[in-house]
């Protein structure tokens, strides 16, 4: 579903991704950890297009990742929440609905918009949101369309306990229902349960990738160690 190859990208001569190369399988769910600036944002916002990368190859479902048909397979949540200002909550369903022509959209949208307790906020302009409603707002706008692979980038910062359960849910729903998934995150027990594979980022290096089973007897963590006892243990500083 994802490959990346030799991706490199550098902000004026420091490499933020240094040649790494991987894949996601149909169905795999992925938890993509790293320490801050590890170059986990980079590599995701190289992968769905947002910066131009300096080197490498990225093909979603085959094709490449700046091509139309790539782009209709996946959605993407930034770290930051893009709301438009002069737009309703609604009206951002309505735009991503259209846009990725939607069947049967409102009522998508209103059980969306229901689980996010966003019923009430639905002609509330995007200026006027808080910081938690508008990811809320872009974690509807990434669902609605349900593609086939979703990038979540730190997807809980800034919701409020409910909403990060329910994210925590529809996750599971998303893995249960095929879905690939590539999702960056500091809550480390957020995807330990979910995840097939964990591949963990410092420096702008994959320094780990692997179930967590296999990541745990790599680097000879005990059974019982958790996967933020691992974590720590391989991003320390020597
Ligand atoms: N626009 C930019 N210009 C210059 N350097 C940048 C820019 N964005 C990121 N960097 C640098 O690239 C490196 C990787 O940053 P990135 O945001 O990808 O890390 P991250 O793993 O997502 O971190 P965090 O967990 O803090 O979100 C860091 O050294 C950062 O300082």
């Amino acid at each position: 579903m994802l490959e990346v190859n030799g991706l490199i990208k550098k902000y004026g001569k420091q490499n933020a991704v240094n040649d790494i190369s991987f894949r996601l399988e149909g169905g795999e769910v992925v938890g993509l950890l790293g320490p801050n600036g590890a170059g986990k944002s980079t590599t995701m916002k190289c992968i769905v297009g947002l910066l131009r990368k300096t080197a490498g190859e990225i093909l979603i479902g085959g094709h490449d990742h700046l091509s139309v048909a790539a782009k209709k397979l996946f959605s993407y949540i930034p770290e930051t929440p893009n709301v438009y200002d002069l737009l309703t909550v609604k009206e951002h369903m309505q735009f991503i609905a259209q846009a990725y022509k939607v069947d049967n959209w409102k009522d998508k949208a209103d059980q969306w918009m229901e689980l996010y307790d966003l019923t009430d906020k639905k002609d509330k302009l995007g200026r006027d949101l808080s910081k938690g409603m508008r990811q809320k707002v872009s974690i509807c706008c990434a669902l609605l369309p349900d593609p086939q692979l979703l990038f979540f980038d730190e997807p809980m910062i800034g919701l409020d306990p409910k909403a990060i359960k329910n994210t925590k849910k529809i996750f599971k729903e998303l893995k249960e229902r095929g879905k690939t998934i590539l999702v960056s995150t500091h809550l480390i027990d957020s995807v330990e349960t979910i995840a097939d594979r964990i591949m963990i980022m410092k420096d702008g290096n994959i320094i780990g990738n692997d179930t967590l089973s296999s990541l745990k007897s790599q680097f000879s963590a005990t059974d019982d160690s958790s996967l933020e006892d691992l974590f720590l243990e391989l991003t320390k500083d020597e």
